[in-house]
């Protein structure tokens, strides 16, 4: 067996956690290339390496003395490395970055950093062949990922090597600049791994003993999803599960390598497997619910906007002229409603309404805020009947308001709009009426 093993920063945190991750890693042969991410969070009041840098990079922009935010990030590294007994001096290291960040070298090289020099703890705690990503994951000059290139390179470096740590999130553009994947895109760099090395599986270990049926920070101890198939990741972990990033089945989906979610702090528990396709029937109706904060909605309406040929694109031309992407747009026979991140759109309000007043001469444009989206998810709702019907209803039971519901044509997810003060309320009243109701 060739697995791919790629550890979170929940994983990596401390000297302890390094050494649980030196266990699962020695308990099994196969496991011959690690991802790992930077160190994250020790306990729930702490600061990810992540976060420590960009913060550093920003002062060292901003013209301040950054000197001792380094030497906090680089204590973090220290107090590691100390535990594990290792003989490794990261100073040089960290004089480079210092230089580089005095020079402005970018947020993207700043905030890789993390992973690159827990690369290195990693290689030398293991006696693993270290392989900087910047040379290995390329993007573009516009910083777009270059799969096929990527592979190829990959591949090659791989091929001749019994071991390799590879660190996440990161890679280069063709000259040399580094780019990093949006947040959690550590889990990116373990999928291309196993694509590169053709694994027999994906492992991908965290804090979590596997995907959970919904967030473990709104509902208490939530059941374990035991398989799910890379579509409903998807739905999933872009609404919001972040325990794996929603883009890292892209890599996978060509060989169809299964990813198996599990728990660095209970390797003996099953996890979840992440498979292609399954033909298991998944224990609840549902698989999974996920949701975002966060979102802003607008109304067209005008009489007959149904006869108007071209109306639809018209009124998404104006999104797209203020370069704002939409997230949903459930219609009627006279309306028509536009979901945007809030954040997003606040800046470009006047704009969009103007816009597209002057594109579709509409009766009233009408505006909320503060909303919120949530997925409920599942291949098992194709088969069964009234799945929106007890949501309405349970969602009803708990006095909470629905602005929006839109069943995709997949019949794979139902998606919900409430007001962003009921989201918890809404994602719990789902759990009950499908998971704890039928356990
Ligand atoms: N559906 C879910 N299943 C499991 N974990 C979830 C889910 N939704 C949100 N989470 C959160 O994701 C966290 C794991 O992701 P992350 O913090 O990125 O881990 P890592 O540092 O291992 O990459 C969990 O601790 C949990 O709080
Ligand atoms: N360290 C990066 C990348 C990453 O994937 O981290 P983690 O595996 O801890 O989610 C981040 O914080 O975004």
């Amino acid at each position: 067996m060739k697995k791919v093993v790629k550890f979170g920063g929940s994983s990596l945190a401390s000297a302890e956690q390094f050494k649980k991750v030196g266990d699962i890693i020695r308990a099994d042969e196969g496991r011959r290339y690690v991802v790992p991410s930077a160190p994250g969070k020790r306990n729930s009041a702490d600061t990810k390496v992540t976060d420590m840098l960009y913060d550093c990079y920003r002062t060292a922009v901003a013209g301040r003395d950054f000197k001792k935010k380094l030497q906090n990030i680089k204590a973090r590294y220290q107090e590691i490395i100390d535990g594990l007994n290792l003989s490794l001096d990261l100073s040089p290291e960290f004089e480079k970055i210092a230089e580089n960040f005095a020079a402005a070298a970018g947020e993207d090289y700043a905030a890789s950093r993390g992973e690159y020099l827990n690369g290195i703890v990693m290689a030398n705690y293991l006696g693993y062949t270290y392989i900087d990503s910047a040379e290995v994951i390329c993007f573009d000059e516009n910083g777009n990922f270059l799969a096929d290139k990527t592979d190829e390179v990959l591949s090659e470096r791989l091929k001749d090597l019994d071991n390799a740590v590879v660190p996440g999130f990161y890679g280069a553009k063709p000259d040399g600049s580094v780019k990093t994947f949006s947040r959690g895109g550590s889990d990116i760099t373990g999928s291309i791994v196993a694509k590169a090395v053709h694994a027999d599986i994906y492992e991908n270990w965290t804090d979590v003993s596997g995907f959970l049926v919904t967030d473990p920070r709104i509902v208490k101890d939530p059941e374990v999803i035991s398989t799910i198939t890379y579509r409903e990741l998807r739905e999933l972990s872009y609404m919001g599960a972040t325990v794996l990033h929603e883009d890292s089945i892209f890599p996978l989906r060509q060989e169809g390598i299964p990813i198996h979610v599990l728990n660095t702090n209970a390797p003996q528990d099953p996890g979840t497997m992440i498979v292609e396709n399954t033909c298991s029937k998944p224990k609840f109706t549902i698989t999974g619910i996920a949701g975002k904060k966060g979102f802003a909605s607008i109304t067209v309406e005008k009489s007959m906007m149904n006869t108007e040929i071209g109306f639809g694109r018209k009124v998404l031309g104006v999104f797209e002229d203020n370069n704002l992407s939409f997230e949903h747009m459930p219609s009627g026979i006279d309306t028509m409603t536009v979901f945007v991140h809030q954040n997003e759109f606040a800046e470009k309000e006047q704009q969009v309404i103007a816009g597209l007043h002057r594109a579709v001469q509409p009766d009233s444009i009408d505006l909320e805020s503060d909303l919120a989206l949530i997925a409920v998810v599942g291949r098992g709702m194709r088969r069964t009947r009234g799945t929106a019907g007890r949501i309405f209803s349970a969602l009803a039971h708990a006095h909470v308001n629905v602005k929006m519901i839109d069943q995709g044509s997949s019949e794979l997810n139902i998606i919900i709009g409430v007001e962003n003060r009921d989201f918890e309320t809404a994602i719990k009243a789902i759990y009950d009426i499908f998971v704890v109701a039928q356990i």
